[in-house]
């Protein structure tokens, strides 16, 4: 092979190439995969088939080869032939053959989020382009004509390319046909969400079907199955579903926030390159006069100043911390709204203490873009131009070491983050575990009171804790690990260029201020390198815990409202269910056909054995749950076609177990009506005998509840919410054993007064005691799911059937029940009450 001379253009264009190709590719390579690594797509995961795999690999190897061997070639040549003049070649096979190392380690992961794809290709359009023109030199120029041992092995590194191509074409051809014939393009094709919802199901998220219906349970086995083919979302999914909650859409002044961090951040890239050159001028201006270079010092200093924490660091930290709150509004204002807004099945499923530390983990989103923003895209920027820079002014042995010091830096790197990544899930796993069983024993406090399970919960938590301070551990070690390995490469790298440019700099090649160059960009560089990966990882790894949140915001309630749903108008309030049926889970029907009417003025009661559906009824009419089939109407509008909220407000509930906010007794009743008067208030505690119990107390109606309303007995709870739905005054009563915990002569005193305030309204009651029901306009009686016997009390219990059996076995059990409801059970002096709505009417 000829040295190249000047006047050859194509030794010119030769010579170009063979130091440009390597550095170009390299950085393409490195920026490529390194946003690749981060914004993996679950498409992208799908290895190509494993025999197109193989071949790829034998493929890439063979050019590693012919690499490897030109460069054992031209150092053969360079110290047994004494030539010195081939630095750019041997630089240019030494360099191809790292970076081939790096692209077969690549298609060698393949099947991962570093499978092969665009990193790869970009990389083979560059080397194709850039050999194919090496050997259109070499052809025509006589100075670049080639031995025949080189010839041979840049031949073969061009065929290896086309055949490359070829089999690219052919993967591509393949996959694609893989897809299609996928028929319905299965998970693969399924949209991300979707399938991470799956993944929740289990946990606590649902997916509803055509018909609304939860079906949480069916299937999760086929969608985790799926989810372990083809792995969780891509960071770049995860990404993009944060957009929303990250760019300030609304407000172009923050948006101008981001402008400015940006061009802080673009600042910062340019002091960093301006600073080592300073520090050079003035080592040279030191050694070569005894000139002091004040000017040189002032500028090098005022870069400093200017790319610290307190020049353009606090402009951007400035600018970043609006943008950092408005993401924290949108993020816990969502997540919490959705929360509010999800169906009864997600709120009897979830559990308090993951959803809670959920949406805290989602608040701290922006330690996700932080340092996306901050770290690693100034890294990239910073490292490029590192090597770049160090290239061109050091020579291609210097762009070699910084470029072999990249890639086992980033090799290394990538190692501990997957296995870091393991290891956080891990650990959010175990923190997760920690704060549930920390929220459910502190709430379950009385259950294991009574149980003597106290020293039990402590175990308990004990074993939480302990399991999340090992995932703990785990988890900073792996950082240690990946800290250290990280520092020795880079003193490794720092050895080589200290070696080069001091040679350099004693055979006369290269001044001294150059050797002061070099170091400053080196450092510069092992800065941004170390922040690299763990801003990197922690990224990566904060991406995790955001999926969660994706997950829950992304989560649809199963009750939905129809577009376009009506405002429900209540005018008389006349209930029908019709041929309704229901079921919590395919395991079990819970309702089998349920037909009634409830008329205005009446009051319909459901009783029967427990378990039999009654709750499910009431609940249905709330529209908590949907009917699978059937019609539930009131009024004749169908409770599916108009709008929840105005559905609701138009129906006041008695739940069977009432909880209270950890506020007032005034504001727990005025919850139910935020209108209403202190002296409504007071006429409702009335009508269930509580208001002479409540001024009593020390604090009258300021006394708080406790959380729950646990200050409060089974009964009084009971009572205040009759009272509630008092204030509410809605057109439909529903009370689910609204009066199971009170004494028979309190609960005789509230039926009278529910009579009153139930004048004209329709009321559906659900008992257990009979007695409370026994004046009811007419009574359904259930047995599994369905209405066996239906009429007024005393036609049942002459009809000698199911009902007359529960209230002979009442009757035998309590005595003559019916007693319990005469009025002169009543005290001769209790006063008669007329609610202040009634007065109106
Ligand atoms: N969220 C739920 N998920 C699954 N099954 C449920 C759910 N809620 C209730 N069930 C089941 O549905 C059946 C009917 O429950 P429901 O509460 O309607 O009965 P009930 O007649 O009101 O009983 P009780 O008189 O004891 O209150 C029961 O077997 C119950 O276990």
């Amino acid at each position: 092979m000829s040295s190249l001379e000047t006047g050859d253009w194509p030794s010119h264009v030769a010579e170009g190439i063979l130091s440009l190709l390597p550095l170009a590719s390299t950085l393409y390579y490195f920026i490529t995969s390194s946003i690749k690594f981060a914004f993996a797509t679950s498409r992208e995961q799908n290895p190509p088939p494993s025999s197109l795999q193989n071949g790829f690999i034998c493929l890439v190897t063979l050019a590693l080869i012919a690499y490897g061997t030109d460069a054992v070639l031209l150092l053969y040549t360079t110290f047994h032939q004494e030539q010195y003049d081939l630095e750019d070649q041997l630089v240019f096979s030494l360099w191809s053959l790292l970076l081939w190392i790096a692209l077969l380690r690549g298609i060698r992961s393949g099947g991962h989020t570093r499978s092969f794809g665009l990193p790869h290709w970009g990389c083979w359009i560059l080397y194709t382009a850039g050999e194919g023109v090496l050997l259109f030199c070499s052809w025509i120029s006589p100075l670049r004509r080639l031995n025949g041992g080189y010839l041979a092995l840049q031949i073969l590194r061009m065929v290896v390319l086309i055949l490359l191509w070829g089999l690219a074409a052919l993967q591509r051809w393949v996959i694609n046909a893989t897809w299609n014939n996928q028929s319905d393009r299965g998970e693969t094709a399924r949209p991300w969400l979707q399938r991470l919802l799956a993944k929740y199901n289990n946990g606590y998220s649902t997916i509803t079907n055509d018909s609304g219906r939860n079906n949480s349970t069916d299937g999760s086995n086929d969608t985790n199955a799926a989810e372990e083919a083809h792995g969780p979302p891509g960071a770049y999914e995860t990404l993009r579903s944060l957009i929303p909650f990250v760019w300030p859409v609304e407000n172009p002044s923050l948006q101008l926030f981001y402008v400015g961090v940006g061009l802080c951040l673009l600042a910062g890239r340019l002091f960093n390159i301006l600073a080592p050159i300073q520090l050079g001028k003035i080592t040279d201006a030191l050694k070569a006069s005894n000139v002091f270079p004040w000017k040189n010092i002032i500028y090098y200093v005022l870069l400093r100043l200017l790319n610290s924490s307190g020049g353009v660091g606090a402009l951007q930290t400035y600018m970043w911390l609006p943008l950092e709150n408005e993401s924290y509004k949108k993020i816990a204002t969502a997540a919490f709204n959705k929360v509010m807004d999800l169906s009864c099945d997600f709120h009897v499923t979830k559990e308090s203490g993951k959803v809670y530390d959920n949406i805290c983990r989602a608040t701290k989103v922006h330690h996700v873009i932080q340092p996306l923003f901050f770290q690693i895209i100034p890294m990239i920027t910073d490292l490029c131009l590192a090597i770049t820079l160090l290239h061109a002014m050091f020579g291609p042995y210097m762009g070699l070491i910084t470029a072999t010091i990249i890639f086992l830096f980033l090799w290394s790197s990538g190692k501990t983050i997957s296995l870091q990544k393991q290891i956080r899930q891990e650990y959010i796993e175990a923190r997760k575990k920690d704060v549930n069983i920390l929220f459910e024993s502190i709430t379950n406090w009385q259950t294991a009171t009574y149980f003597n399970n106290i020293p039990y919960e402590k175990d308990r938590y004990f074993s939480a804790v302990s399991r999340f301070v090992k995932a703990d551990t785990s988890y900073k070690s792996s950082f240690q690990v990946m800290r250290m390995t990280q520092s020795f490469v880079l003193a490794f790298g720092l050895l080589g260029v200290c070696f080069l440019i001091a040679y350099q700099v004693s055979v006369g090649k290269k001044e001294v201020g150059s050797f002061v160059v070099s170091i400053g960009y080196w450092t510069q560089l092992y800065g941004p390198l170390q922040f690299f990966a763990n801003g990197f990882s922690s990224a990566t790894i904060n991406l995790v815990e955001i999926e969660d949140f994706i997950a829950l915001v992304n989560t649809e309630p199963s009750i939905k409202e129809k577009p376009g749903a009506r405002q429900f108008k209540v005018q008389y309030g006349t209930i029908r269910f019709d041929n309704v049926k229901f079921s919590y889970n395919d395991q079990q029907k819970i309702l089998k056909g349920v037909s009634f009417e409830a008329r205005p003025g009446q009051t319909l009661a459901l009783v029967g054995e427990t378990g039999s559906g009654k709750t499910t009824i009431l609940k249905l009419l709330f529209r908590l749950y949907d009917a699978s089939q059937g019609t539930i109407e009131i009024d004749g509008q169908n409770i599916r076609d108009v709008t929840l909220q105005s559905l609701r407000g138009n129906i006041g509930v008695v739940p069977q177990d009432p909880t209270m906010f950890n506020d007032t007794i005034l504001n727990n009743i005025r919850y139910a009506n935020f209108t209403a008067t202190d002296e409504e208030i007071h006429d409702a505690c009335r009508a269930v005998n509580l208001h002479d119990k409540f001024i009593a107390l020390p604090n009258g109606y300021q006394t708080i509840v406790g959380e729950r309303g646990v200050k409060l007995s089974g009964g009084e709870l009971q009572r205040v919410a009759i009272a509630r739905v008092i204030v509410q005054n809605p057109q439909i009563i529903i009370l689910d054993e609204a009066t199971s915990s009170v004494d028979s002569l309190t609960e005789a005193h509230i039926q009278k007064s529910l009579a009153r305030v139930a004048a004209g309204k329709t009321m559906i009651t659900v008992a257990h005691r009979l007695s409370t029901v026994a004046k009811a306009d007419r009574i359904l009686a259930l047995k599994n799911g369905e209405i066996i016997e239906q009429g007024v009390h005393e036609e049942l219990v002459n009809a000698g059937g199911y009902y007359s059996q529960l209230w002979k076995k009442q009757f035998l059990e309590h005595g003559d029940a019916t007693k319990e409801t005469d009025n002169s059970l009543l005290k001769p002096d209790a006063p008669e009450f007329i609610p202040q709505q009634l007065v109106e009417l």
